[in-house]
């Protein structure tokens, strides 16, 4: 199985890495192109994969491809490879508001593609990834693609209507449960607590709150309550966040991001 990325920035790092690490495929089955010199070395120092500046190489070499460049190029680059790509190819987009009919448009063929969103925690072997595909696609290698796609975290099949709320609940979210863990950090900062040791805090917190629903299963106002002790210190916390719109305003957040992506 021979894997290939066309553009090598951060989410084709977060996503190697852990496909690398976990023996899913071997780095020297990887090839990666970027327009960026820099991206490219970092990309054969670090992983230790083939790299060119030639996209068309890369089709050239991979069973599986994957578009790893920002949405407002996808044209350029499908433009580019669309003659080269074969009928057993399994192209993989990873961006936001390309749908599986736009891309067969795209490409003006019919080709196996399969739509995702991947998100950055794959870096640390804790990613979520949605994926659907096409019906050029046979279950036997969806399975293959999410097997490799399970390399750097979990991985969820789901209808394409879906797509646009998994870029606002998981894909973009990293980006505000990192903005959370500054706040947190910058309040205890405010009480005198040395930077990093607040990030830690913060960071653990937040971390083993997500363990809690994941693995107790139990609703997050559920979790919530337990920590609320009456006429405890939580609960001004609490009636202070709601003061403040905190739930509002995440929703606006996420609300905000899916129209972005529809808009693609
Ligand atoms: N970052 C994230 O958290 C997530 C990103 N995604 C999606 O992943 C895709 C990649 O995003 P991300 O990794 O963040 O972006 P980056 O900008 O970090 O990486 C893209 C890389 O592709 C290079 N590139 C641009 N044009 C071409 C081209 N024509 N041929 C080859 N390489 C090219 C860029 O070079 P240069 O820098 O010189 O332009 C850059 O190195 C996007 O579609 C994004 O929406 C999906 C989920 C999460
Ligand atoms: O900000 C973006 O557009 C990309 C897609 C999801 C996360 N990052």
């Amino acid at each position: 199985m021979k894997l290939g990325f066309i553009g090598c920035g951060n989410m084709a790092n977060a996503m190697l890495g852990g496909i690398i690490k976990n023996n899913i495929i071997a780095s020297s089955d990887i090839i990666s192109s970027d327009l960026n010199d820099v991206s490219l070395e970092v990309a054969k120092d670090t992983l230790g994969i083939k790299v060119t500046k030639d996209n068309k190489e890369v089709v050239d070499q991979s069973d599986i491809i994957v578009l790893s460049v920002k949405p407002q190029f996808y044209s350029s680059v499908i433009n580019e490879i669309k003659y080269l790509i074969k009928e057993n190819q399994i192209f993989i987009s990873i961006a936001p508001g390309q749908t599986l009919e736009g891309l067969r448009t795209a490409f003006g063929r019919e080709l196996k593609i399969v739509r995702t969103m991947p998100n950055t925690p794959a870096l640390v072997g804790e990613g979520i990834t949605a994926m659907c595909y096409n019906k050029n696609v046979t279950e036997k290698e969806a399975d293959l693609v999410a097997s490799i796609l399970a390399g750097f975290g979990k991985v969820e099949v789901i209808t394409e209507n879906l797509m646009d709320a998994v870029v606002g609940v998981s894909g973009s979210s990293p980006a505000y449960v990192f903005m959370f863990i500054e706040a947190l950090a910058d309040g205890a900062v405010a009480a005198g607590m040395p930077r990093n040791k607040a990030y830690t805090f913060a960071a653990q917190a937040v971390l083993g709150s997500a363990k809690m629903v994941l693995d107790t299963g139990k609703h997050p106002g559920e979790l919530k309550d337990m920590v609320c002790s009456p006429g405890g210190t939580t609960i001004e916390a609490v009636r202070m966040l709601e003061k403040e719109g905190f739930r509002s305003s995440v929703m606006e957040a996420v609300k905000a991001c899916i129209d972005k992506a529809k808009s693609l």
